[in-house]
């Protein structure tokens, strides 16, 4: 849990091979990454940028005598800051930086650089390297630092699946500016499984411990209850049972998403690329987000045994809260969003609906009332409300500010929390209805019906949860929402027996969870006090600070 040095191999290096260098770099490349004969990394976040790309201050300029880059790194805010696996592990890099041929500035382009000695794995001259030290989490990888002393690589390092420079430095253009950013758009389309996987692990610690910890009365008189029958504790934990199970459906999506983009792009169809680039922003986003949230309450329903390092989640929560941060802060990627939103509201206003892609027609159809009562398709047209009025809203606001002569930056600023809060509205929506899509393909009947009342349970929350928006203009009555209250008590109740079995099914071995709390045999009151006794502080029974200390204190005549 706590990472794999060699996850950025994986995870980044290999994937923007893969992506980003010709067929024929791969012949030479690729083989050895899979073999790990080289080790690499992903080194594009500097120590000064790491949102705002375009303002990465590495360069590579090509050097049209020797046919070579030269990589460098001017000052201190540009050195490379964060990457996984660069500190001590890895001996290659794909290095993004600014390209210049020509005394053009080309923008971010993706390098590969070697780093180490293949045999002594020592920094080659002209690099500086090592690791940025201990994180909140993520301690088992050595994210490094990496700076550039006019450093020389093959012009042919340059990773040229989409865009070249000829010898002679004359440059190809990539069918899309963005192409190579590919490398976190995988990431960002596999981080909804990646998170509800998270997720998952702290509900199947939590909803087990809840089975066992008996504490209180629900009725006076009976034995103690599992606390896991309080409503209140279902209410804290099954909402986010449902959405780990939404999250790896919506994750699957975008995975498929993610491979047909990589086939059209080879075609050279790049029309995948917008849709997906602003799905994925707000998906990450929210998730994350999402997961956080339902990780520390997870951690919060198991009371104090949860605050101690034995139930394990607060060790899970430090690894997927990293996720708001890492593959773009979540503000600024739900503001990419909020782009494409904001492009698709112009669209309409210009009677160009006709064009809009399936994720954002909803927003050209006003639906004036839904009857809830009817099932979860009327809970579709309500998220759709929401999101439709907020988005509209927030476009409004940023249109009229830019009417009024702001700038379109400054007007864009202005705008932003409610730009964001569309961004959450348009996700959720997506969410919910790859639920949706995803329950109704289960073939097992029996699957299906637990299945289903998972995903009644996430719409009433949801709603619930949206309901300021609802209730803004009237769209939704206090009635209804009384409705909606009463669906959601309902189904938590409803959901409570099969609770354990929901959590078992994602099948984490006690290795895997390493938590004393969520062992699969229930056994946590004598394993807490072997883990106690077994704590580094209890080898002795007097410990030296006694006689280095506390005796002189205690001895001391003052
Ligand atoms: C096991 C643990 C693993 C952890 C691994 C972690 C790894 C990392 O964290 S790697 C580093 C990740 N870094 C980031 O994610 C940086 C975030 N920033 C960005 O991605 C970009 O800077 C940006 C997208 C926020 C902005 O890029 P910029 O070039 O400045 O573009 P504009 O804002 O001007 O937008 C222009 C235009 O381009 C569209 N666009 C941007 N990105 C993409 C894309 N990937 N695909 C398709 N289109 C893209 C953007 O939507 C704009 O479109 P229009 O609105 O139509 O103009
Ligand atoms: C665990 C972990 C692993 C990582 N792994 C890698 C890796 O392998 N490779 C790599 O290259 N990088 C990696 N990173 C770096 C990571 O991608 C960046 O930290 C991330 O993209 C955020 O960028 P930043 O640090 O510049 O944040 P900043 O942009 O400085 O964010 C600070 C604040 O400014 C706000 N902000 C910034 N820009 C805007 C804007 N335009 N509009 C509104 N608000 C804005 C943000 O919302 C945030 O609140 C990793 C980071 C972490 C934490």
């Amino acid at each position: 849990m706590e990472g794999h040095p060699l996850a950025l191999h994986d995870v980044m290096f290999i994937p923007a091979l893969v992506a980003q260098a010709s067929d024929e770099q791969n012949k030479k490349w690729l083989r050895r990454a899979q073999r790990r004969e080289i080790v690499g990394c992903y080194a594009q976040t500097e120590l000064g940028h790491g949102s705002n790309l375009r303002k990465l201050e590495t360069t590579a300029t090509y050097d049209v005598s020797t046919q070579e880059f030269v990589l460098h790194t001017p000052q201190i805010t540009s050195l490379k800051w964060w990457p996984g696996g660069l500190g001590k592990s890895s001996n290659y890099a794909v290095v993004v930086a600014n390209m210049i041929v020509k005394e053009k500035h080309l923008g971010p382009h993706s390098f590969l650089v070697q780093l180490r000695d293949e045999i002594t794995h020592q920094s080659l001259k002209g690099i500086t390297v090592g690791d940025i030290g201990p994180k909140l989490s993520f301690n088992a990888i050595d994210n490094g630092f990496l700076g550039f002393d006019n450093y020389r690589i093959p012009r042919t390092n340059l990773l040229m699946r989409h865009s070249r420079v000829e010898p002679d430095g004359t440059y190809v253009k990539p069918p899309h500016a963005k192409i190579n950013y590919s490398a976190m758009v995988r990431v960002r389309s596999h981080m909804a499984t990646g998170q509800g996987n998270f997720l998952a692990q702290a509900l199947t610690i939590a909803v087990r411990y809840s089975t066992v910890r008996r504490q209180g009365f629900i009725e006076s008189g009976e034995q103690e209850v599992k606390v896991l029958d309080y409503q209140t504790q279902q209410h804290r934990l099954f909402p986010s049972i449902a959405k780990a199970y939404a999250f790896t459906f919506a994750g699957y999506e975008t995975i498929r998403l993610y491979e047909q983009l990589l086939k059209e792009v080879d075609t050279g169809n790049v029309s995948l690329m917008a849709d997906l680039h602003a799905l994925t922003s707000g998906l990450k986003s929210v998730v994350t987000h999402q997961t956080a949230q339902g990780i520390e309450q997870a951690r919060m329903a198991c009371g104090g045994h949860g605050y101690s390092q034995a139930s394990y989640i607060s060790e899970i929560f430090g690894v997927a809260v990293g996720g708001c941060t890492y593959e773009g802060e979540n503000m600024v990627m739900l503001l990419q969003l909020a782009r494409y939103l904001v492009k698709s509201v112009e669209q309409i206003k210009a009677g160009e609906s006709g064009k809009l892609g399936p994720l954002v027609a909803y927003l050209a159809v006003k639906v004036d009332g839904v009857d809830l009562e009817k099932g979860v398709e009327e809970y579709m047209k309500a998220f759709q409300h929401v999101s439709r009025l907020q988005t509209w809203k927030a476009s409004e606001k940023f249109l009229k500010l830019l009417k009024s002569g702001e700038k379109r930056e400054v007007a864009w600023n202005k705008s932003s929390v409610e730009l964001t809060r569309a961004s959450r509205l348009h996700t959720r929506l997506y969410i919910a209805e790859t639920f949706k899509r995803s329950v109704q393909e289960v073939a097992d009947p029996r699957l299906k019906e637990v299945l289903t009342d998972l995903l009644h349970l996430h719409v009433n929350y949801e709603l619930l949860d949206m309901a300021t928006y609802a209730l803004e203009d009237g769209f939704l009555s206090s009635s209804q929402l009384d409705y909606v209250r009463d669906q959601l008590y309902f189904y938590l109740a409803k959901i409570r027996p099969n609770a354990v079995s929901l959590v078992d099914s994602w099948e984490f071995s006690d290795m895997q969870l390493r938590s004393v709390l969520g062992r699969r045999d229930g056994n946590v009151y004598e394993n807490l006090v072997a883990w106690a006794k077994a704590s580094p502080l209890n080898k002795t029974d007097v410990l030296p600070s006694v006689e280095k200390y506390l005796k002189p204190m205690m001895n001391s005549k003052l």
